[in-house]
């Protein structure tokens, strides 16, 4: 902890050195040179919401800047490659993706030891991951989910392809056998995945101390209230005239307010002054955690890049096995056809399900009611309701573990203390295949021998890892569950 805690502060004052900086001056930092943060932002501990990531050291308002990292502290394939030795023999491998060439220049300045440019930064990144590439087969299977399932072998033989091909570049380079392993390319590949933020002249992205370590926030709605619009106007570089415009350029107006308002709530790295700027996405309060707006996802997206799942995830999205005719019926994409995850069925599934219920003769009469999004008739609502009601019930019955089970199966790795614990509340289950199937991987047949003693390390690992496979299916159930609640509300207002 100690060593951590030493591991923050040089890699914070190294930082400081670069010009990175919270204050909100844009000329040199108001603090002085022995640490970046202070201004605006410090490294706390949120351990609900991401662990270690940045807090307020005052109250935040929504628009203004709160980091500045300059673009020649960003470490990039351009910045790393720097080195003529890896240049060298990165340009004579020109098959590989921008992205694994980043993978192996994070490699080869791990390689590099205290002599790298970025030991400080390199030194404070963290030791594991959870993305589903680094899924082991238990962990994998108790995702439950075919879509899932695959997802995940996809990612893993993704992961395993790359490493292979860029094995020749990394010999020539003289790896040590430590960095030449597949587990030093999955670690290498999700600090990538997980910490790179967008640049416009790299696919590959950029590392960005210290801009990584906010954690992410969903994308929420955009500013509504007049405060905030009035707060967004005066507090930035919008000319007058969107202001002072009347009615006549209102459209105008909102579109260049828009696209402000995008820029302001998120980060990016600024031309002008040649640096990855970061703004408050809301208002803030001294203390609470400051986050940013990866992108949209879906929690199994989530778990494939970043290695977490959010709780409430407004943009989590459940697809169930549709017939073939319900996908032909119209010109929707197969993506766009899922429920939403509170259990509300998209607009296009809604509507491809309304044309696939109608008599293929009819179906062209009833075309601009369906494509507005009303409703057909009523038979054809009860008709689809209940199909959709019969088909979720029927996935959830085709699973393993039933919502209740899952539901104790997270208290009992949430709240028990030791392995024992968690052992004897996992004995309310009705099934315990799962937890055999653990018992046996980490060879604790004799699971009472171990009383009050802590998991192997491997073993502790491994039970994160399932804890986010448990919770994932828990929410894909409960989506569904949910679903079959939407369709009987629906289908009692039409007995009314
Ligand atoms: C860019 S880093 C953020 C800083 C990171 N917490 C750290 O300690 O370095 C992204 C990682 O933080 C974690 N994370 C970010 N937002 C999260 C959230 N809302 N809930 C849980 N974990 C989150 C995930 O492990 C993710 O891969």
């Amino acid at each position: 902890m100690e060593q951590e805690q030493q591991n923050l502060e040089s890699f914070l004052t190294w930082a400081a050195q670069l010009g990175i900086s919270d204050s909100t001056s844009t000329n040199q930092p108001q603090h002085s040179f022995s640490a970046c943060l202070g201004s605006s932002l410090c490294v706390s501990h949120f351990p609900h919401s991401g662990g270690r990531g940045l807090g307020a050291v005052r109250d935040l308002r929504r628009g203004e800047i709160v980091l500045r990292v300059p673009k020649s502290a960003l470490m990039t394939r351009e910045s790393v490659m720097g080195d003529k030795k890896l240049c060298i023999a990165v340009n004579k491998h020109s098959s590989l993706s921008s992205a694994q060439v980043l993978i192996v220049c994070l490699l080869y300045e791990m390689g590099n030891g205290k002599t790298s440019r970025w030991h400080p930064y390199l030194m404070h990144l963290p030791h594991t991951y959870d993305i589903l590439a680094m899924f082991g087969e238990f962990e994998k299977r108790a995702l439950q989910v075919d879509e899932a399932i695959w997802v995940t072998e996809k990612a893993i033989l993704k992961a395993k392809t790359e490493w292979k091909e860029a094995h020749a570049l990394m010999e020539d380079l003289m790896f040590k056998p430590q960095f030449l392993t597949f587990k030093a390319w999955v670690w290498a590949a999700a600090t990538i995945s997980s910490r790179t933020l967008h640049i416009p002249w790299d696919e590959a992205g950029c590392l960005c101390p210290v801009g990584d370590l906010f954690n992410y926030d969903a994308p929420g709605e955009e500013p509504s209230d007049i405060e905030d619009l009035e707060h967004l106007l005066s507090s930035t570089s919008i000319p007058d005239t969107i202001l002072l415009n009347g009615d006549k350029n209102t459209m105008v107006d909102a579109e260049q307010l828009d696209s402000h308002s995008q820029r302001l709530t998120d980060g990016g790295f600024e031309e002008d002054v040649n640096a990855y700027c970061f703004y408050a996405r809301a208002h803030y309060k001294k203390g609470d955690q400051v986050l940013l707006c990866y992108g949209t996802y879906t929690n199994l997206e989530l778990l494939e890049h970043y290695g977490f799942l959010l709780p409430e995830n407004p943009n989590d999205k459940v697809f169930i096995p549709l017939e073939s005719a319900v996908y032909s019926s119209t010109s929707w994409s197969k993506e766009s056809l899922y429920i939403h995850h509170n259990g509300k069925p998209s607009f296009a599934l809604l509507a491809a399900l309304r044309l696939w219920a109608t008599p293929q003769n009819k179906r062209r009469s009833v075309g601009h009611l369906v494509y507005s999004g009303s409703q057909v008739s009523a038979d054809n609502e009860v008709f689809i309701m209940k199909w959709l009601s019969k088909t979720c019930d029927a996935v959830l019955k085709n699973l393993p573990t039933s919502i209740e089970e899952d539901t104790l199966l997270l208290n009992a790795m949430d709240n028990s203390q030791d392995f024992f614990t968690f052992l004897e509340i996992t004995k309310l289950m009705s099934s315990r295949d799962e937890i055999y199937t653990f018992l046996e991987a980490y060879n604790m047949k004799d699971a009472h021998s171990f009383t009050g003693l802590d998991l192997s390390r491997k073993a502790r690992r491994s039970m994160d890892r399932w804890k986010l496979a448990v919770q994932w299916r828990l929410k894909y159930k409960k989506v569904l569950f949910d679903c079959i609640s939407y369709c009987n509300e629906m289908l009692d207002s039409f007995m009314k």
